[in-house]
């Protein structure tokens, strides 16, 4: 971190996990362009090549690096077991999460949250500035259309391991937080499978490289509103995810989402 103390003014020093991956080297290019933002550590769990000119090391040598190197934040996308283990060092060296890692259990959820009592913890499941648009839209939409159907479909690339997306099931949370009506979520429908009103349709469709799409449907009283997201590339996610990261490093041990960053600028 600079000498005064803000974070955002210049040199922000990151620690990237999962750097050989399709988020992770995202991560250190989008830093590259970057004047504020220095990468101080990149891991991978397999030997992977120097990405935009930073030198990637063996994932199972964190927290000596995190040691020698102390970044002012570790930015993390990689599968839940290993950022649950992240999380879990990051707590030891006393340094600040942000994980945009996505399919975590409950309990998965639990240990993350333990680790912010000791350091400041962000996790969201989309860093693109239009979902978190979208989300509010939706919300919205589902309080002003009482009774009416909402099914949900998202989109991603053939490597996709979760499903449905993390970002789907944030959506899905914020309905059932408006539409206290809607309990049940159905994942597909086969056979003989009437729709009931307490539904909500959830459709994960994997194809080619899509980036990350996320649809919802609205139907009733004779009328339909679909609300759309697509994400152009990976870069969206990650410029979101070290304007996070910018704003994580100023924060208090806790934990925190995206909108408290998008929060913060409105502020
Ligand atoms: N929040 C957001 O905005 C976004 C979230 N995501 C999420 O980010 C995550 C990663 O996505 P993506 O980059 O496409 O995935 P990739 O499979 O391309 O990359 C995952 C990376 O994590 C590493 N990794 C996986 N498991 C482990 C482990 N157990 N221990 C250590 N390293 C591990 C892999 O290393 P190795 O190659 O050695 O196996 C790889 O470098 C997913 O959960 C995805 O849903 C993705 C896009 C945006
Ligand atoms: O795996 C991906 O690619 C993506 N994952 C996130 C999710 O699960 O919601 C975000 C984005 O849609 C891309």
């Amino acid at each position: 971190m600079s000498d005064s103390g803000d974070p955002t003014a210049a040199d922000l020093r990151i620690a990237v996990t999962g750097a050989g991956g399709r988020m992770g080297r995202e991560v250190i290019e989008a830093a590259a362009d970057r004047e504020d933002v220095t990468v101080a550590v990149a891991v991978n769990r397999t030997a992977t090549d120097p990405v935009a000119g930073v030198a990637v090391e063996d994932a199972a040598d964190l927290d000596n690096l995190l040691a020698s190197e102390e970044p002012d934040v570790l930015v993390d996308f990689t599968g839940p077991d290993s950022a649950v283990a992240y999380a879990e060092t990051c707590a030891d060296a006393g340094v600040p999460l942000v994980t945009g890692t996505t399919g975590f259990t409950e309990s998965q959820v639990d240990d993350l949250r333990a680790a912010s009592e000791s350091v400041p913890v962000l996790k969201a499941s989309n860093f693109a500035r239009g979902v978190a648009a979208l989300r509010r839209a939706v919300r919205e939409a589902a309080a002003a259309l009482p009774g009416y159907d909402v099914e949900l479909t998202e989109t991603h690339h053939n490597a996709k391991r979760d499903a449905p997306s993390g970002t789907a099931k944030s959506i899905l949370d914020d309905v059932e937080e408006v539409r206290g009506d809607l309990d049940e979520r159905v994942h597909g429908r086969e056979g003989d499978a009437p729709r009931e009103s307490t539904e909500i349709g959830v459709h994960a469709r994997r194809a080619g490289d899509v980036t990350g799409e996320h649809e919802v449907l609205l139907a009733g009283n004779r009328e339909t509103l679909e609300l759309t997201h697509r994400a152009g590339d990976r870069g969206v996610f990650a410029e979101g995810a070290l304007d996070a990261a910018a704003w994580l490093a100023a924060s208090d041990p806790g934990w925190y989402g995206f909108g408290d960053v998008l929060d913060a600028g409105e502020e």
